[in-house]
């Protein structure tokens, strides 16, 4: 399906919407969206904590456009007044699709269920989405990256948990004494903890399998620093956007006595991420 932007669609086309915060834009989110026909929306309430998906990358995890709204606009209102802005916003709209414990409008008083009697048209609840027993949240997910379990927070999302950021200047250390790495400044997104992943790095719409370092360079400057090598290629001077899918963590960040007891565990570091690589070609 080729992706709508919400810049590209007229509102009055539309005739479904899901609703919701959506940060994570994960699995239990995708299943609402599969419930809105064709000319369906995603509308989603900024409560300002997104950290996930910020919100220019929403629309990377969706085909339908995305709408943003500002929770603080919005909260005030009571349930009449809430349906009564979705229909002025969306004057063709048939159908809402939100999920098992969807709340809205002043003290979050108003729930799914009251959208029934709410809104004259076809209601969707989506009943709760689980990953074995535990119900798929943003805010789990957010919990597993800080702690760097990278693995259920992919199984959760239903993709390789992305951030993006810019290539900045590093030490100059890397290429002389370890191994070179492209260095990165990110904004908006939460950062997994401190440590070393297996990774795909994204450069200029290539990606690259890689290993990547974040944490305090506790061995050499001290300061925080996140820090991509891509295997088996040598990438000279790259500057623009850098994304990094993370896949599994390696090991937490340590201080090493000497530099070269450093590079001698960034090249197990590297023959581990290889041997994954290979093995799940
Ligand atoms: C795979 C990998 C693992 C790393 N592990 C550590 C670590 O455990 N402790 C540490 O202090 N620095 C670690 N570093 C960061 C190095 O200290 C850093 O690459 C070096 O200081 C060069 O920095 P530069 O790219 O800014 O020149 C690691 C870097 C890489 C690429
Ligand atoms: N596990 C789930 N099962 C069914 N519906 C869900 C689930 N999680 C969220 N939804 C629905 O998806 C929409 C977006 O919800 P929301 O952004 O609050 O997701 P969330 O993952 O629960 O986020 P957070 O953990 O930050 O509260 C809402 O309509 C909500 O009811």
């Amino acid at each position: 399906m080729k992706k709508n932007y919400s810049t590209l669609v007229n509102k009055k086309e539309i005739t479904s919407i899901a609703i919701g915060g959506f940060d994570g834009m994960h699995i239990a989110h995708q299943k609402l969206f599969e419930k809105l026909d064709k000319n369906g929306a995603v509308v989603a309430i900024e409560s300002g904590y997104t950290n996930i998906t910020p919100k220019s990358f929403r629309q990377e995890y969706t085909n339908f456009p995305v709408y943003y709204y500002i929770l603080e606009n919005i909260r005030h209102l009571d349930g009449e007044s809430f349906v009564k802005l979705l229909k002025e916003e969306f004057p063709n709209l048939k159908k809402i699709v939100v999920g098992f414990d969807f709340y809205f409008g002043k003290n979050r008083k108003y729930s799914a269920q009251n959208l029934l009697g709410l809104f004259k048209g076809e209601v969707v609840i989506i009943d709760e989405i689980c990953n074995n027993n535990v119900a798929i949240h943003s805010r789990y997910i957010r919990e597993f990256i800080k702690e760097g379990n990278i693995k259920k927070a992919n199984c959760f999302l239903g993709r390789e948990y992305k951030i993006a950021g810019a290539q900045v200047k590093g030490q100059g250390l890397g290429k002389t004494d370890f191994v070179p790495t492209i260095n990165l400044i990110v904004e908006d997104f939460l950062l997994p903890n401190e440590g070393v992943y297996i990774t795909k790095t994204i450069l200029k719409d290539e990606e690259f399998n890689s290993i990547t370092f974040l944490g305090h360079r506790v061995t050499t400057d001290g300061s925080y620093a996140i820090e991509t090598h891509i295997l088996n290629k040598n990438i000279e001077d790259f500057k623009g956007k850098v994304e990094i899918k993370f896949i599994d963590k390696l090991r937490e960040n340590k201080k090493f006595n000497s530099f070269e007891e450093l590079k001698n565990q960034i090249n197990k570091d590297i023959a581990q991420a290889e041997n994954y690589f290979n093995t799940n070609k």
